[in-house]
């Protein structure tokens, strides 16, 4: 052990639970954070394994008398334990390895405050607080945590308890001891009222958590879920006044990360005046999706994909987001935004890169977001061309009125902010060279659906094109990886129809997960709070990519906005603008999504 790294220790203590007569822990000290470590309960049902539910990117630690840890994968400490590791597992052969005893040790002396900085607000209650619930009821979150809500409100701690508690759901797979969970999980809420811009306010709050952190070592976890207005007074007075003392601090940061270049620039130099890179967390929910969070699965790990996965095989790749409601209540938000930088610019690109990159050194998060990176620099900046805009107008349908989006008293009456846009983007690297990337997004729309299509080249000199007529398209092989509703990844095949003649017709090839899972699958959120949690940073946005992804929007968004473009009008309910046909066309392309069999 000595020969790996005096910041890891190994030691023994006799255990206070009675389930387990023997208790061994590992502590890993890096800037005084000891590492989490996970219910042997959970590891004894599935004997030794070297994952842990929650985390599969922490490494399960298999000490010589069999007990089990895990590491916080963060970038700190995983390579010293990844050695430890290696060392460990091979001292023991797996078949010797004992069924895990229950590890105690740091976990007693640590505890994690959970601050939801703009508690009353609507994404806290929508998202947040159940996603924290979700996390406690699968037995994710630490031992010893605490939970906090933080806004200008007054409540009392009954009071956040009582709107928390309208938004929890149990699981629907298991429900017998959710009510029992839930009052668990209630009573490590507390509220605590205070000014986003008093420092004043934020000691307060450093006074309480130090009251619930009773002396442990404290790691505090800050989800900034306000208007980015005042994102940078509240980390300002979180930083200064309520940071840490001695265990790590972290903010996640919810979008809007700036509206371009500039004003993102001027975020992050602010933030950073405050916290390290490392201790910033931007979050784009999308990459928390469970089947976003495949792609690389799919891509890495199927020799069948990335061969094919190049300009040679790939004629177009299309990233669809549509939502079949409006703006409702949010219009003054995204007026100042509009669909290109509310969706395309974060969870369509962020798509899009880790679609194209090239293959990590590693699954460690800087090796995945320097490969983002990369592929974000090799893009070409959109311009006012490589767009179609769009705006949903009023329809009347079954004698229903649906408004249109300046019908909404917080969007100016004469707004031209597109609630849709297409867009073509190129990635000039020798993977991607003449690839056209489409892009379509928007609000009102007559469904609701994020989906990623590929849709590959015909087959050169295919003996079987009589069969399909002119239109060639038809037979297209097109991979689908639907990532809502419905999660599924899909793959159109050409197939003879059975029977005496030769007749063929189209065909799926369909991994639906609800047939194929019967878990649910968790929201983003979990996913994302989770790994802040656990300093997991990968899918989390480095200011580098941050600023790659701004370069290719920025252009295009003060042209347009520069010279007034005028949206396309297009009815609530209806497929969007007819000019996102002609801009696929260009290329010779037919969106995926308006096919007869989508
Ligand atoms: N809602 C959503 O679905 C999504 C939201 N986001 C982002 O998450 C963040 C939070 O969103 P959301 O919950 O909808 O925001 P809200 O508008 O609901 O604001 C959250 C809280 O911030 C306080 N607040 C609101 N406006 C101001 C103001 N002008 N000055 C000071 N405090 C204010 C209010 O709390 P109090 O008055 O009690 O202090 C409010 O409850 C935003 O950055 C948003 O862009 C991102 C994706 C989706
Ligand atoms: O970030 C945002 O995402 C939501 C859509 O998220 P989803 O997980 O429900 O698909 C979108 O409605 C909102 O405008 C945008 O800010």
């Amino acid at each position: 052990m000595a020969t790996i790294s005096s910041s890891i220790r190994c030691c023994s203590s006799s255990s206070s639970s009675s389930s387990y007569s023997n208790s061994s822990y590992i502590e890993v000290h890096q800037k005084n954070v000891p590492f989490s470590l996970v219910s042997p309960k959970r590891l004894a049902a599935k004997k030794v394994s070297l994952q842990s539910k929650c985390n599969p990117y922490s490494d399960v630690i298999i000490m010589q008398d069999g007990a089990v840890g895990t590491t916080a994968a963060t970038t700190e400490n995983k390579a010293p334990l990844k050695k430890l590791k290696d060392e460990l597992l091979s001292i023991i052969p797996p078949d010797e390895h004992k069924e895990p005893i229950e590890v105690r040790g740091n976990n007693d002396k640590s505890t994690v405050s959970i601050t939801v900085v703009g508690a009353s607000g609507d994404l806290a209650k929508k998202k947040i607080f159940p996603a924290l619930f979700a996390l406690y009821y699968e037995d994710c979150l630490p031992e010893h945590f605490t939970i906090f809500g933080y806004s200008r409100s007054k409540m009392t701690d009954a009071e956040l308890r009582n709107m928390v508690s309208r938004t929890l759901t149990c699981r629907i797979d298991k429900r017998e001891n959710c009510d029992e969970k839930m009052e668990q999980f209630l009573q490590r809420c507390f509220y605590q009222s205070g000014q986003y811009d008093s420092q004043e306010n934020f000691m307060e709050l450093d006074k309480t958590l130090k009251e619930h952190e009773s002396g442990r070592i404290s790691n505090r976890l800050f989800y900034l879920s306000i208007p980015p207005n005042i994102f940078i007074d509240a980390v300002r007075c979180a930083s200064l006044s309520a940071s840490a003392s001695d265990g790590w601090t972290r903010v996640i940061v919810e979008k809007p990360f700036g509206r371009d270049s500039g004003s993102s620039a001027a975020l992050t130099r602010a933030l950073k005046q405050y916290l390290e890179e490392d201790q910033i967390f931007r979050i784009d929910h999308y990459l928390g999706k469970e089947l976003v969070e495949n792609l690389s699965v799919l891509r890495f790990s199927n020799l069948i994909f990335e061969p094919l996965w190049s300009r040679q095989y790939i004629r177009n790749v299309q990233f669809i987001f549509s939502e079949d409601f409006g703006t409702e209540g949010r219009g003054g938000y995204f007026d100042h935004y509009g669909i290109i930088r509310d969706i395309m610019q974060n969870h369509l690109l962020q798509i899009l890169a880790l679609f194209a990159m090239e293959t990590p050194v590693s699954l460690d998060a800087e090796d995945i977001r320097n490969e983002k990176v990369k592929v974000l620099r090799s893009m070409r900046p959109l311009r006012v061309d490589d767009v179609v805009i769009g705006q949903y107008k009023s329809h009347t349908k079954g004698g229903v009125t649906y408004p249109g989006y300046t019908d909404d008293k917080t969007v100016p009456k004469d707004s031209l902010t597109p609630t849709f846009a297409a867009a073509s983007l190129f990635i000039d690297n020798a993977r991607w060279d003449g690839v056209p990337f489409l892009m379509k997004a928007g609000k009102a729309l007559h469904n609701r659906r994020a989906e990623i299509r590929v849709q590959f080249r015909h087959v050169p000199g295919n003996i079987y094109n009589r069969n399909f007529g002119t239109d060639l398209d038809r037979a297209t092989n097109e991979l689908v990886i639907r990532v809502q509703p419905d999660e599924a990844i899909y793959l159109k095949i050409n197939n003879k129809v059975p029977g005496l003649g030769m007749r063929l017709d189209r065909s799926n090839l369909n991994l639906l997960y609800k047939a194929r899972y019967s878990k649910e699958i968790p929201d983003a959120y979990e996913r994302l709070l989770l790994d802040a949690i656990e300093g997991e940073r990968r899918l989390f946005i480095r200011s580098d990519e941050l600023d790659a992804a701004w370069s290719l929007f920025t252009p295009v968004l003060k042209d347009l906005e520069e010279k007034r473009i005028i949206p396309e009008y297009y009815p609530y309910g209806s497929r969007g603008p007819v000019g996102a046909h002609y801009l696929a066309a260009r290329y010779n392309v037919k969106w995926g999504d308006l096919g007869v069999d989508e």
